[in-house]
């Protein structure tokens, strides 16, 4: 199905959906009936998001919860010191263990908390074998997967979703999932969004199209399973809940939503499909134009956080520095590399990699890119192609973890690409 945020009905036996109304006396095929909601019983009808599921038994049915211990995957974004340097990391190294997505996941950075319902966790996962009997969900915020390596199979309560590199996924808050993984090895970036719900950015003067189309978001077709743990040999929900993992044995696959309605549903998007706008007279614009979903903050205009993309376009501009420019910004940026090189760094950035450059925290084209764009023929357009980076940009300070700082993946030696960068000055 398609269409960001509509208003979906879909069932895989026919009959299940009720008529007129949302909670019947009995459900058909013995089916309870559960809503989820992900605002406010009374948020603007514009930004509400609920949906009915008709499922096997309901999600309430399964053991207490025990920590579960997992280290590497937490929001403990401290409270002291953040070093305001330049920093940045190679791929996470891909586990040699056997390590699934939840066990995979390594806290890289982040803001805010669950509690304050604003803020944003970033997070890697490299992971070397599927879910096996076993779900997750996270109750502290919406999951934005970019998968940067191997393909996912992402089987949720509400169905199936297939994402590759350069698609992403959204899974939102609460929703139980197990992700398989169709390669053997997969490697990625997740941003929880512990704020308002990503949404389309309005397009001002852009007009009615354009960006990421609303048309090009796909939503799953209700999927279920009909399975049974094995006697004494239960299943495990692990769950998010405040910052922390814990553990519940189930006696059975929560993935059992027969059918289902609404408009609080996850989704995929493939970043190929969008329609990147730019100058096509002078100027480099800001990188708000490559802007794919935003979650608003309370105040208009400053987002919680904001996913952007650079994806590959047209360079025309003339009497232009055309590459990013050097800057210092209030918003702090987190950026990734899905695919090929970015436009602002000869070398170093490297697919899997990332980069945090926080508040007011000067950075730009590396000595190298400036050298070659200062040089450049504006003449000619020039095609920046087979490339997809990625930013998740925060109005807070976005905090490394120790873990992030004292990572053997860090590059400690980031600062040197700026060094080159020669005096021309003639006064
Ligand atoms: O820092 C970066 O590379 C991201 C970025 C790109 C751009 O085109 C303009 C501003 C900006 O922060
Ligand atoms: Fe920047």
């Amino acid at each position: 199905m398609s269409g960001f945020g509509n208003e979906f009905a879909t069932q895989a036996l026919p009959g299940t959906l009720p008529e007129g109304r949302n909670s019947p006396q009995k459900v058909a095929h013995g089916l309870y009936a559960e809503q989820l909601t992900g605002t406010a019983f009374t948020a603007p009808r514009h930004a509400n998001r609920r949906s009915w599921l008709y499922r096997i038994r309901p999600a309430a049915m399964h053991g207490a919860f025990s920590p579960f211990e997992q280290p590497r995957f937490h929001n403990d974004f401290q409270s002291g010191p953040v070093t305001p340097d330049q920093l940045r990391w190679d791929p996470l190294p891909m586990p040699e263990p056997p390590t699934d997505f939840a066990e995979g996941l390594f806290t890289m950075a982040g803001n805010g908390s669950a509690e304050a319902q604003a803020g944003i966790g970033i997070h890697l996962y490299a992971a070397n074998r599927s879910m096996q009997d076993r779900f997750f969900y996270n109750a502290d915020g919406e999951l934005l997967i970019v998968p940067q390596l191997g393909r996912l199979r992402i089987a949720t309560e509400l169905g199936v979703l297939e994402v590759e590199p350069q698609e992403i996924a959204l899974i939102p808050r609460g929703v139980r999932f197990r992700v398989e993984l169709l390669d053997g090895t997969a490697r990625g970036y997740v941003c929880e969004n512990f704020g308002a719900m990503f949404r389309l950015p309005d397009l001002g003067p852009i007009g009615s199209n354009g960006l990421a189309n609303a048309r090009d978001f796909l939503i799953p077709e209700a999927a279920f399973e009909d399975i049974d743990a094995p006697e004494g040999k239960p299943f495990e929900l692990i769950g998010k809940f405040q910052g922390h993992l814990w553990r519940a044995d189930i006696g059975h696959s929560p993935l059992d939503v027969v059918g289902w309605h609404g408009n609080y549903a996850p989704c995929k998007y493939d970043l190929r499909r969008f329609n990147t706008i730019g100058t096509i007279s002078y100027d480099h614009p800001d990188p708000s134009i490559f802007l794919v979903l935003h979650s608003p903050s309370d105040t208009p205009g400053t987002s919680n956080i904001d996913f952007a993309i650079f994806p590959p376009r047209w360079l025309v501009a003339q009497d232009t520095f055309r590459p990013p420019w050097f800057h210092r910004n209030i918003a702090s940026e987190y950026m990734g590399l899905i695919h090929g090189a970015y436009d602002a760094k000869a070398e170093g950035f490297v697919p899997g990699g990332s980069s945090l450059h926080n508040s007011m925290t000067g950075h730009g084209p590396d000595a190298a890119t400036f050298d070659k764009a200062s040089k450049a023929d504006l003449s000619m357009p020039d095609v920046i192609s087979g490339t997809m980076a990625f930013m998740f940009e925060t109005r807070a300070v976005i905090r490394p973890t120790t873990q992030a700082l004292a990572a053997r993946h860090r590059q400690r030696d980031y600062q040197a690409c700026w060094a080159g960068l020669e005096k021309h000055f003639i006064g």
